[in-house]
């Protein structure tokens, strides 16, 4: 019998969306990652015969299920919350939880799909996966949020474990509700064990990991500029968002002396052209992190220019750091970007730019940064946490830190190594999608048929 033959991206994207219609974020992942990996796969037996491709873009598992919580006034409620296991192949699945108003199991799956190459460009033992609800915490009170999150566990820990899945937080998962959920996990099991990330330093979190994922975007970008003999001194960037990412990486731009103009929020976005900095920082995290308010905020303390339903990207400055959400960066914005000359585009968040976009701006001669390996800083510390959990230590935050900064610079190494030369440059998109995919391939190839 002749075996069937896979190798062409049209044919393949085609059955993709037969068998997952309505999901245009996951098609949008799976097709960047086809469009690199799909040579390789041509020319390795191996890869075909186990039919990596096929089982590495079809999640292993898919848990939904209800919510039911109380809110302030006594009504009884009901959300959707989903885990979606993608592939354990090379660890434990591992992913942040994501609250709001708009998830739904398109984003979950885009989102499990690229956790699933980027915890394997980290090189630690971590599978992918994600998970969240459609519960929007805008305007819960504290007690409305721990009631939701404690519903939420109640399900969820049936789930997870620190050797089949460790959840963190993604956007409208922080701190406040990665201890509500683990308090309920600890309570209905009657274990304190590693089986969730980003936890408070009292009970378990890694010193650093709040930070990591921005502070890591930026070490990222340093690792692009060193490699051409370049740096951030005397540099200005382009911020989007303001939540965990954003401020982390504004923090790490201005210690490394690059100049954070803008940041943002569904609201609009905030142009300081004395960059955001000392007291002006410490404001906007107080602002979002505790006050929960509003960006324009910053703008009325300060005096600086508020936007009110605009994004940044049409502000001149040497790098961009998309730090919000998936396709905040479209081929319109790209265009800006490009005309305005910026050098560097690093993405803090997952899938921040449009396919359209990705290719504008490479076309423009902007170096691109793609999440996959330039965020995985924050995963990356969620790994060391598992380990410090399992250790039963804590290491401190210098030594989390410079564990970090190796790792950012590993998986920098890794992108050249993997990338193919595009207008005499780097690719960044094809080295971290080959990167993280080979890895994952071989231990795939390696279970057999399973
Ligand atoms: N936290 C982590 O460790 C990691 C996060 N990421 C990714 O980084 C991004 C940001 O996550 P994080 O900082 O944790 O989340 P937060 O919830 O802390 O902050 C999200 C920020 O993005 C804004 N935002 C969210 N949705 C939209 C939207 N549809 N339009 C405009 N602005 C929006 C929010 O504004 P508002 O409050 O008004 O909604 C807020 O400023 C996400 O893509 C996430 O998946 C990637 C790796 C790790
Ligand atoms: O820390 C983690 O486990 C997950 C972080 C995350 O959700 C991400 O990298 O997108």
């Amino acid at each position: 019998m002749t075996k069937k033959s896979f190798c062409d991206i049209d044919n393949f994207m085609q059955g993709l969306v037969r068998r997952n219609p309505a999901e245009p974020n996951f098609h949008q992942a799976v097709h960047e990652v086809v469009e690199s990996v799909m040579p390789l796969i041509a020319s390795t037996q191996r890869y075909r015969d186990a039919s990596v491709l096929e089982r590495m873009t079809e999640p292993d598992r898919i848990i939904t299920f209800r919510v039911t919580w109380m809110d302030d006034a006594g009504n009884v409620r009901a959300n959707r919350a989903w885990r979606v296991q993608f592939n354990n192949s090379i660890g434990p699945y591992k992913g942040g939880l994501r609250f709001h108003k708009d998830v739904d199991l398109d984003t979950l799956k885009f989102l499990g799909f690229e956790q699933t190459f980027k915890n394997s460009l980290t090189g630690l033992p971590m599978g992918g996966a994600k998970g969240g609800s459609n519960f929007n915490p805008k305007g819960k009170s504290d007690a409305e949020v721990m009631r939701f999150c404690h519903a939420m566990m109640t399900e969820l820990q049936r789930h997870i474990g620190e050797d089949t899945d460790v959840p963190a937080g993604d956007i409208g998962v922080g701190g406040r509700e990665l201890g509500y959920l683990f308090g309920q996990y600890k309570r209905l099991n009657n274990r304190f064990a590693g089986v969730m990330t980003g936890k408070g330093l009292s009970f378990g979190g890694s010193a650093g990991r709040k930070e990591a994922t921005g502070h890591g975007a930026v070490y990222f970008l340093r690792e692009i500029l060193q490699h051409r003999g370049e740096s951030l001194e005397n540099k200005t960037a382009l911020v989007s968002g303001s939540g965990n990412v954003a401020l982390y990486a504004i923090e790490k731009l201005d210690e490394l002396g690059c100049k954070a103009l803008t940041a943002s929020d569904s609201s609009g976005f905030i142009y300081d052209r004395d960059g955001i900095s000392g007291e002006k920082l410490e404001f906007l995290k107080d602002l979002k992190e505790v006050r929960r308010g509003r960006i324009h905020e910053y703008a009325d303390a300060f005096g600086c220019e508020f936007h009110a339903k605009k994004r940044p990207w049409a502000v001149k400055a040497d790098f961009a750091l998309p730090c919000a959400t998936q396709n905040e960066i479209n081929e319109s914005d790209a265009q800006h970007l490009v005309k305005n000359g910026i050098h560097a585009l690093v993405e803090g968040a997952n899938m921040p730019t449009t396919a359209e976009g990705v290719l504008t701006l490479q076309n423009g001669g902007v170096i691109f940064g793609p999440a996959k390996a330039a965020n995985a800083g924050g995963v990356a510390v969620s790994g060391l946490e598992q380990s410090q959990n399992a250790l039963r230590i804590a290491w401190s935050r210098e030594e989390v830190d410079t564990r970090l900064k190796t790792i950012m610079a590993d998986i920098h190494h890794k992108c050249l190594t993997h990338s193919q030369e595009v207008h005499g440059d780097i690719d960044y998109v094809k080295g971290a999608n080959l990167a993280g995919f080979v890895k994952v391939a071989d231990a795939m190839v390696a279970y057999g048929a399973i």
